[in-house]
């Protein structure tokens, strides 16, 4: 019975893939991301929406199914970004760029994550992008998270190993380190550009600060909250009770959700 009820979900997916135009026999990490994508989209965005549009390689493939429904299905959606990166996909795209200022209220965000615990706790700004995602998230009625399997644990710091980003005010970088230091321990990085010298800057001008903390079973609300008290402190890339389903693309090209229990 069970194997052909995984026969049957195995050739759906595979039929799925067939009419994406994707390659069963080399599904890749990409393309696990993409099901995710498309599957987030194709559920979750209609017409006369505000989108908000998340930051990463994952949505990039969100913004194409995006295109791909707002050109064949004639949709009418406003997208407001969460980075200079998802600017620039929107327009690529010959979509209608909006921002926060004309449309506060957006009606579903999909975004990427870099990891989600089993209870839908988020860690994001591996590219540096958390500050405007989370602005963005709050002010949606849905954020919808899209990942490849990669991204699925149960604690946070199973899969991903490079801490919690948390974008700072550069002139506060090395007193906030400390400040995090003592209070929970760890150890903190600040985060190198690749080509240029020094340090990342973020899209609001600031640095990121990756902390590696020490354990795996914080109280995150706690430690979010404290950590946002400190001075010089703009943004944590921990996203609580924000997020209510996420899709994680797996190796065999199906997709696996997880619902918050909120
Ligand atoms: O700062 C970056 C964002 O939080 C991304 O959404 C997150 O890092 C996931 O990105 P990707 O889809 O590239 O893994």
């Amino acid at each position: 019975m069970l194997k052909s009820i995984t026969k049957e979900i195995l050739l759906h997916s595979y039929l799925n893939f067939r009419l994406l135009g994707i390659n069963t026999a080399t599904m890749s990490l990409e393309q696990a991301k993409q099901v995710a994508a498309y599957k987030a989209v194709d559920e979750f965005v209609t017409n006369d929406c505000v989108f908000g549009v998340g930051s990463g390689s994952t949505v990039v493939y969100a913004v194409q199914r995006l295109a791909e429904r707002v050109e064949t299905d004639k949709l009418k959606v406003i997208c407001i970004p969460t980075s200079f990166q998802a600017k620039q996909l929107i327009i690529k795209h010959k979509l209608t760029l909006g921002e926060l200022e004309t449309n506060p209220q957006i009606d579903v965000t999909i975004d990427g994550a870099d990891e989600v615990d089993s209870n839908m706790i988020l860690i994001k700004g591996g590219g540096g992008c958390l500050l405007q995602e989370k602005i963005v998230a709050s002010c949606s009625k849905k954020l919808i998270v899209i990942a490849d399997y990669t991204k699925d644990s149960v604690k946070l710091g199973d899969r991903y190993k490079k801490g919690i980003p948390i974008e700072v005010v550069p002139m506060a970088y090395n007193p906030i380190k400390n400040k995090i230091i003592t209070l929970f321990g760890g150890e903190i990085k600040l985060r190198s550009a690749v080509a240029k010298a020094g340090p990342v800057v973020t899209d609001n001008g600031n640095f990121i600060l990756d902390w590696l903390f020490p354990n795996q079973s914080l109280d995150w609300q706690k430690v979010n909250t404290t950590i946002k008290m400190i001075p010089g402190v703009v943004e944590t890339g921990l996203f609580i009770n924000m997020c209510q389903k996420a899709y994680f693309g797996q190796p065999e090209g199906n997709v696996i959700e997880r619902s918050a229990s909120i």
